[in-house]
């Protein structure tokens, strides 16, 4: 299918598991896109809003013959499937999914932004993606994963 893209889950409300697994299946079962490899699920501490519960985490990798934009789309729209409401921005969440890497791509603009602005600074994306695969590279940083992860604060947050 052409192109690999990496895309970060996440839920921090009802059952938690059974949104990430229903998400991967239903990004599975969409037209042009296929997932090839996912990371274990991780129980993480949540970063930025705090007063909420336990986020679980993942990166899943995809082979899609979508554009950057239609995988938005169908991202988008399975997060509204599975009731993401957003209500309060940094608040909790059935579910979230993120697009981190879309082959070596830069992308900029109103809807998207690849590689994902955060990820660098979240060793609950950066654990699970490396898990995925550990030579990825991130075209907008000088440094490899392996060495940004060493010095990031949270990831004693990340079980
Ligand atoms: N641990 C953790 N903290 C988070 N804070 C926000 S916002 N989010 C949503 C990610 O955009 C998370 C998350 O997925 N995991």
């Amino acid at each position: 299918m052409g192109n690999i893209a990496y895309i970060a889950l996440g839920s921090n409300m009802g059952d938690r598991v059974s949104y990430l697994r229903a998400a991967i299946e239903a990004l599975h079962r969409r037209e042009g896109i296929s997932v090839t490899s996912s990371s274990s699920i991780y129980e993480t501490d949540p970063v930025g809003y705090v007063n909420q519960g336990k986020f679980l985490n993942m990166v899943i990798e995809v082979a899609t013959t979508l554009s950057p934009f239609a995988l938005l789309d169908a991202t988008q729209q399975i997060e509204q499937q599975f009731g993401r409401k957003r209500e309060i921005r940094w608040g909790p969440r059935t579910l979230d999914l993120d697009i981190l890497l879309y082959n070596h791509e830069n992308i900029e603009t109103e809807q998207l932004t690849i590689p994902h602005p955060r990820m660098a600074e979240r060793a609950f994306v950066l654990i699970p993606l490396l898990e995925v695969n550990a030579h990825v590279t991130v075209p907008t940083l000088s440094e490899p994963l392996i060495d940004i992860i060493g010095r990031l604060p949270d990831k004693k947050g990340v079980h």
